[in-house]
């Protein structure tokens, strides 16, 4: 089922939450709507449920204009983190109301109904009432009830965020699985980055009621469009240089102009901004470079020179602030034990191929 924002606008009150947001999700496509708290994914969400009325714009399910629609016949289910069962019934009832309001027979939902319980790993507390399951439990029989709707588009609010992260990690890999088995749409809101870094097809990144955004988690991870968008993920170095004659200078390194950012080419680039040419003409100036941990290798030939700040114990992974000899400072994961200590210095290469040009 294909999802179509057209020019959206929605909020509370006479307050636009949300104004003039497009977005397109593809069928079978597993969508995470990524932002800082308070910026509207939720609005967005109940916008596309139909619990909050558009105040402008449309929403199109496989074409078909859903904006007006009641909730209950727009084909979407939403999953929210404070999933509500109904408390007097047991979780088999649950999961099977969805299937009476369809009126499905009460034997074919109560076998549909242990189906889902047992996909979910639920089969074992049919009997049981919401109130005599944990968090977890709640969840993915909440899960198994918006399954049993058959939704054409499944939306899930921050569904894990109650969990703790080895429950979340069992539920994100459930849902994956879910997603694949029924071939579902699925537009999941959340503020974590790994989890939509590590489950989606497509990130859309929100700030502020608007989208910034959206592309493959490499492309929104690894080829920012803004400093907004590469701050968001967090563990980026800028390093203050100037271009000339199509090479990038400063902090120790000297490479050719890598990718240029979208900010870049509007702000410095006096021509159309779908023409981002690298190379000659890119106008000499000022600039940043932004690079990503990732690409700082330790290499004993590598001629780029760090001293080791602070060195702190992840569990799995260390996690080594660095300060080149410029005075950048990076923060390096690295996985396993690692013999470094405050005061260290090591030699490194950096792949300035990865990195992307932002304005001064
Ligand atoms: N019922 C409401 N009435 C008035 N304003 C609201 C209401 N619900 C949310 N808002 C406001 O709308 C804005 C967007 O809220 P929303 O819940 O969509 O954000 P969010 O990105 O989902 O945040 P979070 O990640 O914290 O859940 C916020 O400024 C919030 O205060």
């Amino acid at each position: 089922m294909k999802l179509k924002i057209e020019c959206l606008s929605a909020g509370y009150d006479k307050d636009f939450v949300i104004k003039d947001l497009s977005l397109s999700v593809n069928q079978g496509e597993f969508l995470s709507l990524l932002g800082p708290s308070g910026c509207g994914k939720t609005t967005l969400m109940k916008a596309v449920a139909g619990i909050l009325p558009a105040q402008g714009g449309r929403i199109l399910l496989d074409g078909e204009d859903i904006t007006s629609l009641p909730i209950h016949k727009r084909g979407t289910v939403i999953v929210f983190q404070d999933m509500r069962l109904f408390p007097h019934m047991t979780v088999e009832e649950n999961v099977a109301f969805p299937l009476k309001m369809q009126g499905v027979s009460r034997s074919g939902r109560l076998e549909q109904a242990r189906d889902l319980l047992e996909k979910v790993q639920m089969g074992g507390f049919l009997d049981r009432r919401p109130s005599e399951l944990s968090g977890g439990q709640q969840q993915r029989a909440a899960l198994a009830r918006a399954l049993a709707a058959r939704p054409r588009l499944l939306l899930l609010d921050e569904p894990f965020s109650a969990l703790d992260e080895n429950l979340r990690e069992d539920m994100r890999n459930l849902v994956l699985q879910l997603q694949r088995e029924f071939h579902m749409t699925v537009v999941l809101v959340t503020h974590d980055r790994e989890e939509a870094l590590s489950m989606s097809d497509r990130i859309a990144l929100m700030f502020s009621g608007r989208l910034v955004q959206t592309g493959t988690p490499k492309e929104v991870y690894l080829r920012p469009e803004s400093r907004l968008a590469a701050d968001y993920f967090g563990d980026c170095v800028y390093i203050n240089g100037t271009v000339s004659g199509g090479r990038f200078t400063g902090g120790g390194l000297d490479c050719p102009v890598p990718f240029l950012s979208q900010e870049f080419i509007s702000q410095a680039i006096p021509f159309p901004a779908d023409a981002p040419v690298p190379g000659p003409s890119v106008p000499d100036g000022p600039c940043r470079l932004m690079l990503r941990p990732g690409s700082l290798e330790p290499d004993r030939t590598g001629g780029y020179f760090l001293t080791v700040e602070q060195v702190s114990f992840r569990g799995g992974s260390v996690l080594v602030s660095l300060r080149s000899d410029d005075g950048d400072l990076w923060k390096k994961a690295f996985s396993g034990p690692v013999d470094l200590a405050p005061g260290d210095r090591i030699q490194a290469s950096v792949r300035t191929q990865d990195g992307v040009l932002f304005p001064a």
